[in-house]
């Protein structure tokens, strides 16, 4: 156990590595010499470039210079505190996934644009589920992409879990109701339905979205129990705006973040942890099925300044 909690923190420190590099060489620029007003402005410049957002950024500088005004610190010393005042920013909206804890069978719907990680993030959560003995269905809902419906099903055959999927253009809601009904009637602990990231327009997407949400609801009221939005971390603040968007039209339990690792900006996980009603639940660190991880808050800021989670 001991072991794996290693390589779990390891594969995140060197997930965030682009993003640390970033910041560890200006931190090392910036606090040459006893901390004084010009640092803190280029500490707060830093911040935003990294796309911590300018509210958390100010309030990160502020704590800084009121703790440490006209004092030197040695690079470990001004990372600690950093990581300190970010995993302050964050604690708040860490939250937890835990499907075999729940109803069963438990129901989760993946939302989010097409590219985001989606459909690898639903891979893996399947793996995990199914190398924990659960039984686990998967419902291709993207039925408007063949190659979604063939890479979804790769990745449930990876995992030993069973799959549902429909001819191109066929009703996304109808396969829900459908695979929800065989989870309960043969004793699945677990259906993950993967959604469309695209359609013809946004609003058609969101009346889909919606569409299938209600025929769940149908079966269950109280389903979706998760509906996790995946949101892609390389697209910088445009993460903000997905997250409005489905946020607020949708209702989302949990934001997954994918693809920490392909990015020197993966601060943007602060202000959009921030913007969210919901809170953090999982992040992406790499391609691998290890690569997604419980989001940890203190770990991730502890990453995020590259010191040792
Ligand atoms: N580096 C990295 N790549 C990732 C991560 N998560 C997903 N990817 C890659 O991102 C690409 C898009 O992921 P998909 O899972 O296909 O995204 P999707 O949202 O389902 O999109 P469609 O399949 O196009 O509907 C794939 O090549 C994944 O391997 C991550 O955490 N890190």
């Amino acid at each position: 156990m001991a072991e794996q909690k290693q390589g779990w923190f390891q594969r995140l420190t060197s997930g965030l590595s682009r993003s640390s590099k970033a910041m560890t060489e200006q931190v090392a620029e910036i606090f040459r010499k006893p901390l004084d007003q010009e640092q803190l402005d280029a500490l707060e410049e830093m911040l935003i470039e990294a796309d911590l957002g300018p509210h958390a950024a100010a309030r990160i500088t502020k704590a800084f210079g009121e703790a440490r005004f006209g004092k030197s610190a040695s690079e470990d010393e001004v990372k600690e505190a950093l990581a300190e005042a970010v995993a302050k920013e964050l604690i708040p909206r860490q939250g937890e996934f835990d499907p075999l804890a729940g109803p069963k069978p438990y129901v989760v719907l993946f939302i989010g644009v097409n590219g985001s990680g989606k459909t690898t993030t639903l891979g893996k959560i399947a793996a995990d589920l199914t190398g924990k003995g659960a039984k686990v269905l998967i419902a291709a809902g993207d039925t408007f992409r063949a190659a979604a419906v063939e890479q979804l099903k790769i990745w449930a055959d990876r995992a030993g879990a069973d799959f549902m999927s429909r001819p191109t253009g066929a009703d996304a809601a109808g396969l829900a109701y459908d695979a929800i009904e065989k989870g309960r009637a043969e004793g699945y602990d677990v259906v993950l339905i993967d959604t469309a990231g695209r359609l013809q327009n946004k609003q058609g997407l969101m009346d889909e979205l919606l569409k299938v949400i209600r025929v769940v609801k149908k079966i269950d009221p109280d389903a979706p129990h998760e509906t996790l939005l995946v949101l892609d971390a390389t697209v910088g603040r445009n993460a903000l705006a997905q997250e409005n968007m489905f946020g607020n039209q949708i209702g989302v339990s949990g934001i997954v973040m994918t693809k920490l690792d392909g990015t020197a900006r993966g601060g943007v996980l602060v202000p959009v942890a921030q913007a969210s009603d919901s809170p953090i639940k999982l992040i992406g660190v790499g391609e691998g099925i290890e690569d997604l991880q419980p989001f940890d808050a203190r770990a991730f800021s502890r990453s995020l300044v590259g010191l040792e989670a």
